[in-house]
């Protein structure tokens, strides 16, 4: 498969051993069934959004939850949460937006993220938390409503906002998106830039390749009960060319002309200048177009890839 590796993280990462999660050869099963998850390794430092995607049931929970040992199993490898400079308590440092809705449902939304920041906060801490993420999730017009009254996308954003309210510098979202309209999703993927740019690593899963790509910088596909790709989202893209097309016709019969995709409206220009100079006469060009192949496209012309979204996802 083109731009992953088997090992995880790029080599740099491996160099230094300075990172917000180190995961080693971890292995997990439920109870006394086989293992749902074998030999995964990754690595994360700030500002890396990892994505992982696969089928349903391929274990991309089951690697959030066994990450963070939050289920019972038989678990086996080396998990480090919350280098990097976080010290103190880990757990202070990470959170977890689970697949699962966590909010009781009798409390208001601003009650329910005044609950979950008194858990990890001090206590002066609390007030200003649950304001910033009333603010930062756009959460004012629902602040003030019983959650068992809200619609699913506004308890979604709700429960991420809950579980981020303590702003821990490592994050995992279980499917996220699920449930969010356009509008609510628009402002998650935002805020998720944001983080990334403030410095904070996150474990994103997805059904959705268009998930990935907007949010995170690395890509982990979970299949057959392990990670068989892990690397940078730029690698995979980039390793799938781009190109610059144009038909024309002639005396011969039709004729593609191809180069790598241009960066900028000017290298496009040049390019076609040059095949004009090269005596493809203006008056027989038929088409021109630019390829550019997303990370859906690239997945399905993967064999290796292609198991880890269904069809219609
Ligand atoms: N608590 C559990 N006890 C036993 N088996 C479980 C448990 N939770 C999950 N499994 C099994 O582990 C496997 C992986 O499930 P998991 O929920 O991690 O997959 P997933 O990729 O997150 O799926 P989805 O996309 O549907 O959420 C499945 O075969 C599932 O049936």
């Amino acid at each position: 498969m083109s731009g992953l590796t088997r090992e995880g993280g790029t080599p740099a990462d491996q160099a230094t051993g300075d990172h917000l999660l180190a995961v080693t050869d971890l292995s997990f099963a439920y109870g006394d069934s086989q293992p749902v998850l074998t030999g995964v390794t990754l690595r994360l430092r700030g500002g890396q959004v990892l994505g992982v995607l696969g089928r349903n049931g391929a274990g991309k929970s089951t690697l959030i939850n066994a990450i963070l040992d939050i289920v019972p199993g038989r678990r086996a490898g080396e998990v480090v949460l919350g280098q990097e400079g976080t010290g103190g308590d880990t757990r202070r440092h990470v959170g977890v937006a689970g697949q699962r809705i966590s909010l009781y449902k009798k409390l208001t939304v601003a009650e329910n993220l005044t609950h979950a920041a008194r858990l990890v906060l001090p206590r002066g801490r609390v007030a200003a938390a649950t304001e910033r993420a009333i603010e930062d999730f756009g959460l004012a017009k629902v602040a003030r409503t019983p959650v068992h009254r809200l619609s699913g996308g506004w308890e979604r954003l709700s429960h991420i906002a809950a579980s981020f309210v303590h702003a821990p510098r490592l994050r995992f979202l279980d499917e996220p998106t699920s449930a969010l309209d356009f509008e609510t999703r628009t402002r998650l993927v935002a805020l998720m830039a944001r983080w990334r740019q403030d410095g904070d690593a996150m474990i994103v899963t997805s059904h959705y390749p268009e998930d990935i790509e907007e949010t995170c910088t690395h890509v982990a596909v979970v299949s057959g009960g392990t990670v068989v790709g892990v690397g940078p989202l730029r690698d995979l893209l980039g390793g799938y060319h781009s190109e610059l097309l144009m038909r024309v016709g002639g005396e011969d019969g039709p004729l593609t002309l191809r180069a790598p995709a241009p960066g900028t409206v000017g290298q496009a220009a040049e390019t076609l200048a040059r095949w004009a100079r090269e005596g493809h006469a203006a008056s027989a060009v038929e088409s021109v177009r630019l390829t550019s192949r997303n990370l859906r496209e690239i997945i399905s012309l993967d064999p290796e890839l292609r198991g880890s979204v269904g069809e219609n996802d």
